[in-house]
């Protein structure tokens, strides 16, 4: 970063605006020293003169010097704009913070309160907030502090809320950091960057502001007096004595200028920062590497997860849309269980709801939600968070949301362990950089100092990866992990996963609208449409036994290397219906070649047509397991 500021701050704008910066700085600290006495030496015989090489500004009603006044009156001028910024963030940045965090209807009533303060013209709210705190130069910087609060609090709120739905801070839920840290390393570091930009134009807009309260006779009131003061009084002689006017004028417009250039110049810099992002190359072949893994010894056929009729309804204007609709999900310690199914079907909000990262609004139900045999939703949220944050790791589709940009991977590794083991430091880096090593990351004491960017998209999920072996899992969620990397690489992460559900003994709970990928690396397969598991079979069986009309489309639409390409592939024909207008018999129904009237009306129920073979259809088709 510091490198991107010296380069951006090398431009002519950047130049510009760093000598500007130095020079008003310096006006601040030393022109109260320097002129004051000038400034204030009264000599009513030269009252209103105009410029001459002995007052380049002319003088006021007392004969002071208007230049000397002017540069004494930057020290308090950018002072109050300082000040009147600071408390805009000190207000604004926590309510919108608390606003984004904390629930929806929080959310709404903020953005109605903070819609009206944002309308109401800021420079009225610091007149009336001044006014009330009592005319001077306090009151003028509460007053603009707080009119300019409201934009700081909608820019937190929009901001955090757009990174509060990223990966890697649900990941950082799941392993239960503790709220503090959440906010401070995960949210308020990767929403600074906009906040800091604002925060420096800010001082220009609340310059403008405190000059314009101060001319209006609500600012600085005598003895003080600030450039708003100054160009109120040069106003009276501005046709005898326009410098006296001009003068302080044009220093307020100089240096609102200034701080907008610098808002501009640190963008540059940040937007800079984000383009050198170089990713590195791909990591070497990673099975043996995983082998390393220290093993974690799980009982053969002990069931690890038990879900029940888990149902996930959105609330909406035409009532509760039901994304997930009495899911039943089985996985025993140490299985590879794939969920494959169209987009939309419900993979992924089933095993966020599972993994507690399904908020309100949402509506989550189960009639069994058990997790290494403990009913999860009644667990108490603290020390259920705990409980996951050891029992269950998460990697999420996209590499580069997973991983927090600001943090260094060290630190974010370290903190899993730290937050759920209490380890040392040194013991946390110790175990973080042996998983490293241990999900094929050479070099790992080098890579625990880089950033998130400074790997390839491979590396962050195997970086992913092993912070989710910060602790010892025994289940590992993986919703589509390989959809944003290319195809060699996601090969790689197939067989990492693989190696460490041989060697770890953690089970793997893979998501996949890809049925070829389950197929690859599960045993189990469950299929889901629209919001049900439409079939349940183990995976040697699909090719042969797979019962469900949907089930066997989703295989005929893969192609392998015997596909004629002369010919079209096979495609499911139709779409999935919409969540707000499900259908009341079979949801496949409309779009299955072997549909009869019971299909339309009735919904079949998932039952057993062989031991370890569920299918939901009225109609199954294929062989025998
Ligand atoms: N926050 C939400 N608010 C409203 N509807 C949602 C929300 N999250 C998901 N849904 C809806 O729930 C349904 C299931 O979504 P889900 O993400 O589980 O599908 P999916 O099978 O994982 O698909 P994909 O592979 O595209 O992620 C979809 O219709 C989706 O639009």
């Amino acid at each position: 970063m510091r490198r991107q500021l010296r380069t951006v701050f090398s431009t002519a704008t950047g130049t510009f605006a760093a000598v500007a910066l130095l020079l008003l700085v310096a006006l601040a600290i030393a022109g109260p020293i320097i002129w004051s006495d000038k400034a204030n030496a009264i000599d009513v015989a030269k009252a209103w003169q105009p410029p001459s090489g002995e007052h380049w500004f002319g003088t006021d009603e007392l004969g002071r010097d208007m230049f000397a006044r002017s540069l004494v009156a930057t020290r308090l001028s950018l002072l109050s704009a300082v000040a009147a910024s600071a408390i805009a963030i000190v207000v604004g940045v926590p309510i919108g913070l608390l606003a984004a965090l904390f629930g929806p209807r929080l959310t709404s009533a903020f953005q109605s309160v903070v819609n009206v303060a944002i309308a109401f013209p800021a420079l009225l709210t610091a007149m009336f907030v001044g006014t009330i705190i009592g005319i001077g130069v306090p009151g003028a910087i509460l007053g603009v502090g707080i009119a300019m609060a409201p934009m700081f609090a909608r820019l937190t709120q929009t901001l955090t809320a757009s990174v509060a739905s990223l990966d890697y801070v649900a990941a950082a839920r799941t392993m239960g950091v503790p709220l503090r840290k959440l906010v401070g390393r995960h949210i308020l570091a990767n929403v600074a960057e906009p906040l800091i930009i604002t925060a420096t134009t800010s001082v220009g807009t609340s310059l403008l502001g405190i000059s314009a309260l101060s001319f209006l006779g609500l600012g600085a009131r005598p003895p003080q007096y600030d450039w708003g003061g100054l160009l109120s009084t040069g106003l009276k002689a501005i046709y005898t004595s326009p410098m006296a006017a001009i003068g302080p004028g044009a220093l307020i417009a100089l240096s609102g200028i200034v701080f907008s250039l610098l808002g501009e110049v640190i963008a540059g810099a940040f937007g800079d920062n984000q383009s050198s992002r170089r990713f590195g190359r791909v990591a070497r072949a990673m099975a043996a590497a995983a082998r390393r893994l220290s093993p974690i010894s799980a009982p053969p056929a002990e069931v690890l997860l038990d879900v029940e009729n888990l149902r996930v309804g959105f609330p909406s204007e035409n009532g509760e849309l039901p994304a997930v609709r009495g899911v039943a999900l089985r996985v025993a310690a140490g299985e590879r269980v794939g969920i494959v199914g169209e987009s939309g079907s419900g993979k992924s909000v089933s095993v966020m709801a599972i993994a507690q990262l399904v908020e309100h609004p949402a509506v989550v139900t189960a009639d069994r939600m058990r997790f290494l045999g403990t009913e999860l939703s009644t667990m108490a949220p603290a020390a259920r968070r705990r409980f996951l944050g050891t029992n269950l790791a998460m990697v999420f589709q996209n590499p580069m949301s997973s991983l927090n940009p600001a943090m260094r991977i060290g630190a974010q590794l370290t903190e899993v362990a730290r937050v759920h083991s209490g380890l040392s430091h040194s013991d946390a880096r110790t175990r973080a950089a042996d998983r490293l090593a241990e999900v094929g990351i050479a070099d790992a004491g080098r890579r625990l100092r880089q950033y998130p960017h400074e790997f390839s998209g491979g590396m962050r999920q195997r970086a992913m990866i092993a912070m989710g072996l910060m602790e010892t899992p025994r289940l590992i969620i993986a919703d589509e992990p390989t959809t944003a990397l290319d195809v060699t690489v996601q090969r790689q992460i197939l067989d990492l996963l693989l190696a460490i559900n041989r060697d770890a003994g953690a089970a793997i709970l893979l998501i996949s609208h890809d049925i070829s990928v389950i197929a690859n690396v599960c045993e189990r397969v469950v299929v889901m449409y629209a919001g049900v598991v439409v079939e349940d079979l183990p995976v040697a069986s699909l090719l042969r036994a797979a019962a469900h009309p949907y089930t066997r489309a989703l295989i005929a639409s893969v192609p392998d290397m015997a596909t004629d390409r002369s010919t079209d592939l096979a495609t499911i024909p139709g779409r999935p219906p919409s969540l707000s207008d499900l259908p009341t018999g079979c949801p496949y129904a409309s779009r299955c070649a072997f549909a009869t009237d019971r299909c339309v009306e009735q919904m079949p129920a998932l039952a057993p047509l062989a031991d370890g073979h569920l299918a939901a259809c009225w109609h199954p088709q294929g062989g025998t397991l």
